[in-house]
């Protein structure tokens, strides 16, 4: 349940259902019976425009017309007289249809409660064009609940575009499994409310795409036991800049109240007094100058990781920081001003990494570092192939990707989250987790998740600083 299928993969295991003696017409029976009891489920009988287009989408449109009528709704389809062809399963289940059939061109939206969107699922390749343009815009502007089959039509699922336009749906029921475009902008919000029903089909083999869920790294995750000490909790420090001190300090909360168990603040002496009086339970060094800071770094007991760049200057000082700290291939995170520093000349950066880091820029800090083009999906994907480490591309739909394949998208986004100091949060859950020995990966989706749990139980009005205290209440749910 956790799988997130590209559009070929569906293929895939479409076409190994029907090797295994399944018929594409039983599928799509089932498919239109789990979405029509569905309907029943959300909806009062009511009177229903289904909207029919030229493929299997469409198909599915029709199966399920049939059985809502035969629940004695009210139902009509709406499609295109020239198709589909005379063949095939979508053929067939027009031909079962014998309630009402009109032409787009024909709907008055206002005679109807719901409309059920199957003009285009995973098949959509190109740009919508009339007739289907203009149904889709009005039955957006109809202000009536639409509900659509698979993904909303007009939206690419494998890339979660807009190809020209889109249904703006309520709910929308994906077959078998999610699909990108219900996990990524703008998809995501066309997508309303996404339900996921399984229609029978076998697992894909080797999947690459998840959904992030505890049931992905809970495993890695160990609740602090009777034998453990501050020590064996792991050590993290956090570089700190001379000014901006407050990201760094929410990070060393994020970090400590995810179970790091000792969290050192190691910043310029000018400093220390801001840092030291943060809070009560981490330690502080200082560093006088650059040239002395891996030899600080290298007497700190057991570090097992460190984070710069939430408050740090886009400074050459800021890049020696992080030169010194990649050389020591620990379990690192580069964040915020540890990035930008390296926008004039990013393959400095990029050919130091290594498969213990986790970068986690947001859109403009990932543009600073690669000029990749693609969806979300590959974009993260690509990059980390070429930085080989972790990145956790940040924003409302975050992919986090790894340079061996994995890539997590976050299904949650939580609006008010975008407010100053979550960032800095997020960097400093990821080093705590990975301090407690989580790797790059795990820890970046776990971090993630509990980042946006907590932004969700706080609602809107949220800060940063109230972040940390929801942490306990959910890590014991875990
Ligand atoms: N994959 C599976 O296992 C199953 C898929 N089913 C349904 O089948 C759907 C996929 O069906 P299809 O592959 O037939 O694809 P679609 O129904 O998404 O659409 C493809 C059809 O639209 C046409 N088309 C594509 N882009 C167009 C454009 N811009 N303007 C006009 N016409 C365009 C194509 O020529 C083709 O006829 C799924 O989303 C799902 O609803 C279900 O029937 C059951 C099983
Ligand atoms: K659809």
């Amino acid at each position: 349940m956790f799988e997130v299928l590209l559009a070929e993969q569906m293929r895939h295991i479409e076409s190994a259902a029907v090797a295994e003696g399944q018929s594409i017409e039983h599928l799509m029976e089932t498919a239109g019976e789990v979405i029509a009891q569905e309907v029943l489920r959300l909806f009062k009988s009511c009177s229903v425009i289904v909207l029919a287009g030229p493929g299997n989408n469409g198909g599915d449109g029709f199966v399920v017309a049939r059985k809502l009528e035969e629940k004695g709704w009210p139902v009509i389809v709406a499609c295109s007289k020239t198709i589909p062809s005379k063949e095939g399963a979508a053929f067939k289940a027009r031909s079962q249809w014998k309630g009402t059939l009109i032409d787009y061109q024909d709907i008055h939206f206002k005679d109807f409660a719901l409309i059920i969107d199957g003009l285009f699922g995973i098949g959509l390749s190109k740009h919508i064009d009339d007739p289907y343009k203009t149904v889709v815009q009005k039955a957006n502007q109809s202000g009536i609940p639409i509900l659509a089959i698979d993904i909303p039509s007009g939206i690419h699922s494998d890339s979660g575009e807009e190809l020209g336009y889109a249904i703006k749906a309520h709910y929308t029921i994906a077959l078998q499994t999610l699909k990108p475009c219900h996990l990524l902008l703008p998809g995501k919000i066309h997508s309303g409310t996404t339900i996921v029903k399984d229609i029978g089909l076998r697992p894909f083999p080797t999947p690459t795409l998840f959904v992030n869920a505890p049931e992905l790294w809970k495993k890695h995750y160990h609740k602090p036991n009777l034998t453990d000490n501050k020590y064996t909790r792991g050590h993290g420090v956090i570089v700190g800049g001379a000014h901006l001190t407050g990201a760094a300090r929410l990070s060393m909360l994020a970090a400590r109240r995810v179970g790091a168990g000792l969290i050192t603040l190691l910043c310029p002496p000018e400093a220390q007094i801001i840092y030291s009086l943060a809070s009560l339970g981490h330690l502080t060094q200082t560093y006088e100058d650059v040239s002395i800071f891996s030899e600080k770094l290298n007497s700190i007991t057991n570090l097992k990781g460190v984070l710069i760049g939430p408050g740090s200057p886009p400074t050459q000082d800021t890049r020696t920081l992080v030169h010194k700290i990649l050389k020591l291939k620990m379990p690192t995170v580069l964040d915020a001003g540890a990035l930008t520093a390296f926008a004039e000349n990013p393959d400095e950066l990029l050919r130091e990494l290594h498969e213990n880091v986790v970068l986690t820029p947001h859109e403009g800090e990932f543009k600073r570092l690669f000029s990749i083009s693609g969806n979300k999906i590959q974009r993260t994907s690509e990059a980390a192939k070429t930085a080989q480490c972790t990145i956790l591309l940040k924003g409302a739909d975050t992919v986090i990707a790894t340079a061996y394949g994995p890539v997590i998208i976050e299904s949650q986004g939580v609006p008010w989250l975008a407010t100053g100091g979550t960032g800095d949060i997020l960097s400093g859950l990821i080093l705590g987790l990975l301090v407690q020995g989580l790797k790059p990966l795990e820890a970046a989706a776990m971090a993630n998740w509990i980042l946006n749990q907590c932004a969700h139980s706080i609602g809107v009005g949220l800060l940063a600083e109230d972040i940390p205290l929801q942490i306990p209440k959910l890590l014991a749910s875990i």
